[in-house]
């Protein structure tokens, strides 16, 4: 029999103000709307609350098994972390002090090297899923580190609280600067991420998914930036890497890679560019290497946080948008301070905003815009819309419900304000004190069970 078509119950319904986004517009405010979830996690239904009576008959539903929103709540798609490093969260908010390659030998690779242990890994792990999850992420991109015990451990631990999720055991067969940490060879590195995506695979978590991770081109040889492309077409899965984050790391590049046209060139020479590929920063990437994306279907995932306190650089989200290259939101814990998704936001409206400030003419976003890129946009960005990323019927319920006037919370409200302003108050002002549930494909996953 086919599992698809066996009829589902509605197993949820919502009745309240729902906000989300489309190819089209950047936000949809649906007031007092009708939203169905059904018993596999997908929405059966979006439809007008006055029409509950139709509504209800057809899909088999009482009025008492509606849940009411108060004014001051809404639905809101769940937010999408392009690119996080689950082990970096140990450290995160300190050690901003260095630019990018004195950041990585000097802080980063010594605490990744201690990620061998598997009770610490534990600890930190269980820490940024549940951080995350409490502050909205429904959908993580994660880097690990290059041990294969303790990414796996990851990908149990996204498990088990139910976030969605694609993890990396990182992979690096070279490191110049910080020689304890890397792997032994690069046939280590290759059979290692095919024992790493065999054994995640076997475990058949239904929302988390392995993805190859080149660290960056910097720490990989040439041989295994290949084999590493080969891995994913014949698994036929998700690549993450960083591309042209900093100046100097842009240079090194050039200077490893002699025989190369550009940064994004060493990566499609190696077959690493894919509508499945994500790739971190791309601050300094020109019009022919954002043509080279929009030409793979790769996707960039926008650091701002990092970009900033690593003094990287300031990416101009609208050339690359004007390049028709898919892009989403990322926190990039630990470059980034933040773990959460909300000050991503932020961060991508200040850049912006210092973009406008070098230069009038430059289109400030709208936080309509930033709102769209933050869900719908990172799913795109992982190709994964078309389960998650907005309210359409069939996808999967990721979801936050969000209570603007939460008691003891951050936000003061003053007037009746309408849900456009609910929503950007919420953006900007907001945390996971707002943050009442978070429902990733149907299942209440904050608060924690
Ligand atoms: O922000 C970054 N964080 C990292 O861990 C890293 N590794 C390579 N390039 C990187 N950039
Ligand atoms: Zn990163």
């Amino acid at each position: 029999m086919d599992v698809s078509k066996v009829p589902t119950t509605v197993a949820r319904v919502f009745r309240g103000t729902c906000v989300h986004s489309t190819e089209q517009e950047a936000l949809v405010i649906l007031e007092d709307a009708l939203l169905g979830v059904d018993s596999n996690g997908k929405i059966s239904f979006v439809e007008k609350g006055q029409e509950l009576g139709k509504v209800s008959t057809k899909f088999g539903f009482t009025s008492r098994d509606v849940i009411q929103l108060t004014p001051h709540e809404f639905l809101m798609p769940g937010l999408v972390d392009t690119h996080i490093h689950a082990a970096q969260y140990s450290f995160a908010g300190t050690a901003l002090d260095l630019p990018l390659l004195e950041w990585l030998k000097t802080y980063t690779f010594p605490v990744e090297s201690k990620f061998q242990d598997l009770d610490f890994a534990r600890m930190v792990y269980t820490q940024v899923v549940k951080r995350t999850l409490r502050n909205g992420t429904t959908t993580a991109c994660y880097f690990a580190t290059i041990h294969t015990e303790s990414s796996l451990l990851l990908g149990e631990i996204a498990n088990d609280f139910g976030q969605r999720a694609l993890v990396g055991k990182v992979c690096m067969d070279r490191n110049g600067a910080y020689e304890d940490y890397k792997e032994l060879g690069t046939q280590e590195s290759v059979d290692d991420t095919i024992r790493f995506i065999t054994e995640l695979s076997k475990n058949n978590y239904p929302l988390v998914k392995p993805v190859i991770t080149p660290r960056f081109a910097v720490s990989c040889t040439g041989e295994l930036l290949l084999k590493l492309g080969e891995v994913a077409k014949n698994n036929d899965l998700h690549i993450q890497s960083h591309i042209s984050e900093n100046k100097d790391e842009v240079q090194l590049v050039k200077e490893m890679f002699p025989d190369y046209e550009s940064y994004t060139d060493v990566y499609d020479k190696h077959n690493l560019l894919t509508n499945k590929t994500i790739m971190a920063h791309g601050c300094y990437l020109s019009d022919e290497e954002l043509d080279i994306f929009h030409r793979t279907g790769a996707s960039l995932a926008h650091c701002p946080n990092s970009n900033i306190s690593l003094c990287s650089g300031l990416l101009n989200v609208r050339k690359v948008l004007s390049h028709k290259v898919k892009l989403g939101l990322a926190t990039d814990v630990a470059g980034g301070y933040s773990a959460s998704m909300l000050d991503a936001v932020r961060r991508t409206r200040d850049t912006s905003k210092a973009l406008t400030i070098e230069d009038a003419t430059h289109q400030t976003l709208t936080f309509e815009e930033t709102f769209r890129l933050a869900t719908l946009g990172g799913s795109q960005a992982l190709s994964m819309d078309g389960q998650t990323g907005n309210f359409e019927v069939g996808k999967d319920f990721d979801a936050l419900r969000v209570n603007v006037a939460a008691p003891d919370g951050p936000i003061d409200l003053v007037q009746n304000d309408g849900p456009k302003v609910l929503l950007e108050k919420f953006l900007n002002l907001g945390d996971d004190r707002n943050i009442l549930e978070v429902y990733v494909a149907g299942q209440k996953v904050v608060p924690f069970k």
